[in-house]
């Protein structure tokens, strides 16, 4: 393996670590890979989960929901997994959101998401209040992360497909915190990903560097007064880290580094020829530099990666809780909010806002929907959008995303078509077994759990649906198949059947 590390890089870590630390960092090359979980905590609690694991875990000491699982498990094969109650992420690549500090209520934007490790963890922290905007250029990662962000159950997202210059205009100061995972050279991941080199040998430093600058920038022009930029790579070279941070501090006097101590320093001294620009950056920004921080291989159980902590001063609107929100979306004349917590069909009759619909939708067929199937309808307190046939449940609070090419504009609740509504398989996941009036529980070890989740039909006795039988009798009809009570999709019930209503797209095999 070590033999393989492009001669030009191998070279420059010679210069920037010294022979000796050198060494160590290049015996970390042929040490076992690592491998980490992280608690989806949106659906289920960490002490819950633990109590039902059946992976061997040891906790990832700077993630609060983290944890490494041994080499041969296979957390992507377990039913818990279809239930998305963890997400498989690389251990450092958890750092950057625990360092963003999101908290419920606030609005969060992750500017290049795909395919969304750290905006399942963002919409974790959120718990569901506040506005979560993910991003990504490249339309064929969107679908990644538009999968990862229902499996995790997110109800609270607006997926986007821009360049960020696209989003100025609509968000200028918007933002409370602002994650920008940058697209980088990836040598940080040239030991779990080997075809990285070759992707290496084929950009430069500089091309990434120059991308990086713009991201940088144009996160300043969304951030509001107070607010937080993390800025994350996963590579070493000093031009796409400490030399962009030196930079963006020069641009910016508003913005200063928040120092991360509990990994390796940024290195100053690295801003230097023929890296970078030898005294091209002010004392204070070599100075704050050295508050950013550096994960090493070597130096503790992950890889490589990079991540500066940038605070804006200026007094902070802090977290909005969903209250407010909604008071505040509503003193603002939206009446399209469902303010009033209202039962039933009531709540949503003359809230649900259609746009951007070619002709007018019907909202009726969701409406019998949601009262037939829903204790209160978890998406009330947000705007109800229709595009075309698609209806979405959007976070309150948004701004309007005109001219933006909008994925989704929230939660995906179904699609109404000549009468019908079909709930979509995002509302499953979005939704808690207690919400649902009729639902089906199985145990993981139950075989129909996996034959569900290969689109078999399932034999289920009718005294097997759960259900309130003051509110809801009939056992017929749809119902939210659940696993231990975790949601993983539609079934429609029948005379002792199953009708299975899971995604083609999605099924095990
Ligand atoms: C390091 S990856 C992000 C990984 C992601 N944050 C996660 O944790 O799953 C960088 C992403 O930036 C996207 N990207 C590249 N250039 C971009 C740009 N100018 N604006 C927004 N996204 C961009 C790439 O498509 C890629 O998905």
């Amino acid at each position: 393996m070590t033999k393989q590390l492009p001669t030009l890089f191998r070279d420059k870590m010679i210069d920037l670590l010294g022979v000796e630390e050198f060494e160590q960092f290049l015996a970390s090359y042929d040490e076992a890979r690592l491998f980490g979980i992280r608690v989806n905590t949106a659906k289920i609690s960490k002490e819950e989960f633990l109590a039902k694991s059946p992976f061997t875990l040891t906790k990832v000491p700077w993630a609060a929901d983290g944890y490494y699982y041994e080499e041969g498990e296979r957390p992507g094969k377990h039913p818990y997994y279809h239930a998305g109650l963890y997400y498989i992420q690389e251990p450092s690549a958890m750092a950057p959101v625990e360092l963003l500090a999101a908290e419920p209520g606030e609005r969060v934007l992750d500017l290049c998401a795909a395919p969304g490790g750290k905006s399942t963890q963002i919409a974790a922290k959120l718990q569901g209040e506040g506005v979560l905007v993910v991003n990504d250029i490249h339309s064929d990662r969107v679908r990644a992360l538009v999968k990862n962000l229902e499996l995790s159950g997110v109800r609270n997202a607006v997926v986007l497909n821009e360049k960020p210059e696209r989003m100025l205009t609509v968000f200028q100061g918007y933002f409370d915190k602002i994650l920008i995972d940058a697209p980088c050279s990836g040598e940080g991941m040239f030991r779990k990903e080997e075809d990285m080199m070759q992707q290496w040998e084929r950009h430069s430093v500089q091309e990434f560097a120059h991308m990086q600058r713009e991201l940088l920038g144009q996160a300043a022009e969304m951030l509001a007064p107070g607010g937080r930029i993390v800025y994350s790579t996963c590579t070493f070279s000093p031009e796409e880290n400490e030399a962009q941070i030196a930079e963006f501090l020069d641009r910016h006097a508003d913005f200063h580094v928040v120092p991360v101590d509990q990994f390796g320093a940024g290195h100053p001294d690295w801003l230097r020829a023929p890296w970078c620009e030898e005294g091209a950056y002010s004392p204070r920004a070599l100075a704050e530099v050295a508050g950013t921080a550096r994960l090493w291989p070597h130096r503790l159980k992950g890889e490589g990666h990079y991540v500066a902590v940038l605070q804006r001063v200026g007094a902070s609107a802090g977290a909005v809780s969903a209250e407010e929100l909604k008071e505040r979306v509503a003193s603002a004349g939206d009446a399209d909010v469902g303010v009033k917590k209202r039962g039933g069909r009531e709540a949503l009759r003359g809230k649900g806002r259609v746009e951007a619909a070619p002709h007018a939708v019907s909202l009726e067929p969701l409406l019998a929907f949601a009262g037939e199937l829903l204790r209160s309808e978890p998406f009330a307190a947000a705007r109800l959008v229709c595009y075309g046939e698609h209806a979405y449940a959007s976070p309150a609070g948004l701004p309007e995303l005109h001219g933006l090419k909008v994925v989704r504009p929230g939660w995906y609740i179904g699609s109404l078509h000549r009468g019908r509504f079909e709930p979509s398989h995002a509302l499953a996941m979005g939704l808690r077994m207690r919400e649902a009036k009729r639902a089906l529980s199985l145990a993981s070890s139950d075989e129909r759990a996996l034959r569900y989740l290969k689109g078999e039909t399932l034999e289920v006795a009718e005294s097997e649906i759960i259900r309130d039988l003051e509110v809801t009798k009939a056992a017929k009809g749809y119902c939210l198949v659940c696993i231990e009570e975790h949601p993983i999709g539609w079934g429609k019930w029948h005379d002792g059947m199953l009708k299975n209503e899971y995604p083609p797209g999605w099924r095990w095999n």
